[in-house]
């Protein structure tokens, strides 16, 4: 069992034009992410102060729908796969915008789509077998509607031991995608009434494929959107049960008492029971209107809000097929119960034969003593337990993000500024959490040395010996069932270890699917350009020539990019019986990023120099279009410059040119700029020879079918050339300046005649 207190959100909606007809002034100051001030507005009456009001978060006006997604329950949703149980739902008076924040459903999505989103990717990349069910039913004056099936009449709810709370005869749909939802949400809505509470059932069954004893986990998400109102216009009685269920719960609490809290008294909180005081991790949106006509409901939803983010739930993960562990567990405690009344039983019996009331009272006072101290004992327990886990999660969060932090640095700025804000937060959150668990590890090294004491006090004092065996029994009853509970809350961590793990399995599984899309697609990319061209001219780059698919090929390989071992199976890779050099991977990418299939283009120096001229682009008709695309200088020479043809060969081709592009040039710390360049220029320095000398030396000994020249179309990059190949263009150029000139000449003529 574990110990979550139910999270609360306060959303401020703008104020809209009836607001501001009335005024355009906020009752509400958010004067940091957790707090807010209520300010009364001068018309309300004298005894009314400031309140400042602290939950989870604080969201105003301008928050969007992504900023409460992510801070709120991106990651919380995320434990209904894990077993748990989730509960969102919206609370606030009429107009506020629950609706808008939970439901929407089209441009800025609302928190259940997002959620869904979130929901059904994980469930993709993880390898149990997971199936969702959908219901969705409508609460409409204390009767429940199916509005997947309206064939259903009044559907009646029930408590089953295993399932919890079980909503009998609704239809459950099989989703397996958002949009499915949408569509069943959409045909739902035609069956629903306006102003009812409508509640969304996403039931999970996950099959452990791994284990070998076949458990089934049920976990449920449970999304509710609720009216403030019913359709008389009245506050609706279910809503008023609601707020007597949250102050009930929220007192019990501060007073460490277990009250009757009325869940019966109404469907909606039939439905929520497990969302408060049970095994559910929920969270609440309050919707509030800053306006100053609807300042009453605000401090409602308020004040009802910061009860609700007091309760603590039991966080239990329940299946169908109990291991044999749990029941075990579960003799235990059921044998404890059976001896706990058997004993009381005795003492009844003896209580009656002699009445004692001196000795009974004083055993009653031993027996409120011995309580006391088990209940301490356990809730220090819990609250170790709550630490740990948190911090065994936050643990796990920031080991992630700093893997995706290595990923995504230098490539998505954005991503990567919010990964490490993220770490920041979290590292500190450990901290914070790490300080409180050392002060009640320090509470609980008592524990053993206390229950010592109350032994012997029990044994020293005057009782008579079967009241002494009562309060003796009591004692060890107690420690028994302190060492049940303190038996499940490890099976919870371990619980918790094995899907971090599993989920770290997840990770790697798709990494390595990704690495061997990179190699073929490598592969498939060097079979088609190793052939026609030679790869000499990768004088640092090793080549070999292997035979793939009956063809004879020459691939170069690439130094393998530095990934993170625990994120590259090497042994698994080279049992494909290749070698890891032959791998060329630009930078590990994100499989987001893959989909998007962009040509890695490394900066080298010459793309320095390249991006800061223009890039013309020319036409395929154009006879330059079949070499790289060049700039034209003066009538004699030109520059190469990057792509970019019409033309899709030439463009691979050159993509790769570009990739490589340093390997053709001697010394390339000295490639002039383009300033140099046309210095260079006119003092006529550069002549052709000394530009096919610069050109052809590292290729010099090789044929003159392999080197690199003007007649297979490259030319040197940043560099500036003399070329047949642009004759024609260089003639037209010409020939047009001479014929604007001449054109210019006869208008000026014209124009001194007149
Ligand atoms: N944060 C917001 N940003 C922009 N518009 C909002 C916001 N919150 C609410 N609105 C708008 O205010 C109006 C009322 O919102 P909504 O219907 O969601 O309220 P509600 O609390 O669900 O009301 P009811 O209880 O009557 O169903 C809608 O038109 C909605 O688009």
């Amino acid at each position: 069992m574990l110990l979550e207190s139910i999270k609360v959100a306060i959303r401020i909606r703008p104020l809209n034009t009836r607001d501001l007809e009335i005024s355009d002034k906020s009752t509400l100051k958010v004067t940091d992410q957790e707090t807010l001030v209520a300010i009364p507005p001068v018309e309300a009456e004298v005894k009314q102060v400031k309140k400042s009001y602290k939950f989870n978060w604080v969201f105003d006006q301008i928050a969007t729908q992504k900023d409460l997604f992510e801070k709120t329950l991106e990651y919380q949703v995320l434990s209904v796969l894990d077993g748990m149980n989730v509960t969102l739902f919206s609370y606030g008076a009429s107009g506020t915008g629950k609706s808008h924040t939970l439901m929407k459903m089209n441009d800025d999505y609302g928190l259940l789509i997002r959620a869904l989103n979130q929901l059904f990717q994980t469930i993709h990349n993880r390898k149990r077998k997971i199936q969702m069910k959908f219901s969705y039913i409508e609460i409409q004056q204390e009767q429940l509607y199916d509005l997947l099936n309206n064939m259903n009449g009044n559907l009646d709810i029930r408590d089953d031991v295993e399932k919890g709370v079980v909503i009998n005869g609704m239809r459950e749909i099989d989703v397996t995608s958002t949009q499915e939802v949408i569509n069943l949400i959409q045909y739902g809505k035609r069956q629903k009434s306006t102003k009812q509470h409508e509640v969304l059932i996403f039931t999970i069954y996950i099959q452990d494929m791994v284990g070998q004893n076949n458990e089934i986990q049920i976990s449920k998400f449970i999304v509710a959107d609720l009216a403030w109102l019913d359709k008389s216009g009245q506050k609706s009685a279910s809503i008023q049960v609601l707020n007597g269920c949250i102050s009930l719960l929220s007192e019990a609490q501060t007073k460490k008492i277990q009250p009757f809290i009325p869940y019966r008294n109404s469907k909606l909180t039939k439905i929520l029971k497990d969302s408060f005081g049970g095994n559910s991790k929920t969270l609440i949106i309050g919707c509030v209107s800053p306006s100053v006509a609807n300042y009453e409901e605000t401090i409602q939803t308020l004040e009802y809000c910061s009860m609700a983010a007091g309760i603590f739930n039991q966080g239990t993960i329940k299946t169908i097929q109990q291991s044999n562990q749990h029941e075990d567990i579960k003799s235990i405690y059921d044998q404890l119960i059976n001896e706990n009344a058997e004993l009381k039983k005795q003492l009844n019996h003896k209580s009656n034969q002699k009445p004692l009331n001196n000795e009974k009272e004083q055993t009653k006072l031993y027996e409120e003593n011995i309580i006391e101290h088990f209940n301490n004992e356990q809730d220090i327990n819990q609250s170790i337990f709550k630490y740990q886990w948190e911090i065994e999660q936050i643990k796990f969060n920031v080991n992630e993000n700093q893997e995706n932090l290595q990923r995504v640095d230098g490539i998505d700025r954005n991503s990567a500024d919010k990964l490490r804000f993220q770490i920041e937060q979290d590292l500190k959150q450990l901290h914070n959490y790490q300080e409180q668990l050392v002060k009640f590890q320090k509470q609980a090294s008592n524990f053993s040395i206390q229950r010592r004491a109350l032994e012997e006090n029990v044994n020293q004092s005057n009782l008579s010996n079967s009241y002494k065996l009562y309060l003796t029994n009591l004692i060890e009853k107690h420690v028994l069932r302190v060492e049940v509970f303190e038996i499940k809350l490890k099976e919870q961590i371990n619980e918790l270890h094995r899907s971090q793990h599993e989920r770290i399995m997840a990770i790697q599984r798709s990494q390595i699917t990704l690495r061997d899309r990179i190699i073929a697609d490598q592969r498939k990319h060097l079979i088609s350009h190793g052939k026609n061209r030679s790869v000499q001219h990768y004088s640092q780059i090793d080549t070999t020539t292997e035979v793939i698919d009956g063809t004879k090929a020459k691939l170069k390989h690439y130094p393998l990019p530095k990934v993170k071992d625990h994120y590259f199976n090497k042994q698994a890779y080279l049992q494909r019986k290749e070698s890891p050099k032959s791998i060329f991977s630009p930078r590990l990418q994100t499989p987001l990023q893959l989909k998007e299939k962009k040509p890695y283009v490394p900066k080298t120096p010459h793309t320095k120099i390249l991006d800061n001229l223009s890039t013309p682009i020319i036409p395929k008709s154009n006879p330059l279009a079949k070499a790289p695309p060049s700039k034209l200088i003066d009538s004699q020479f030109m520059v190469a410059l990057p792509l970019i043809t019409t033309n899709r060969n030439l463009s691979k081709f050159v993509y790769d040119w570009r990739g490589s592009g340093y390997k053709f040039v001697e010394d390339q710390k000295n490639i002039p700029s383009q300033r140099e360049l046309k210095k260079v220029i006119s003092s006529k320095q550069y002549t052709q020879q000394s530009l096919d000398k610069s050109f052809f030396t590292t290729s010099s000994r090789s044929t003159s079918a392999k080197r690199v020249s003007f007649k297979q179309s490259l030319l040197l990059p940043g560099k500036v050339h003399e070329s047949p190949y642009v004759k024609g263009f260089i003639n037209k150029e010409i020939q047009r300046k001479m014929k604007l000139k001449q054109l210019n000449q006869k208008m000026m003529k014209a124009t001194k005649n007149k």
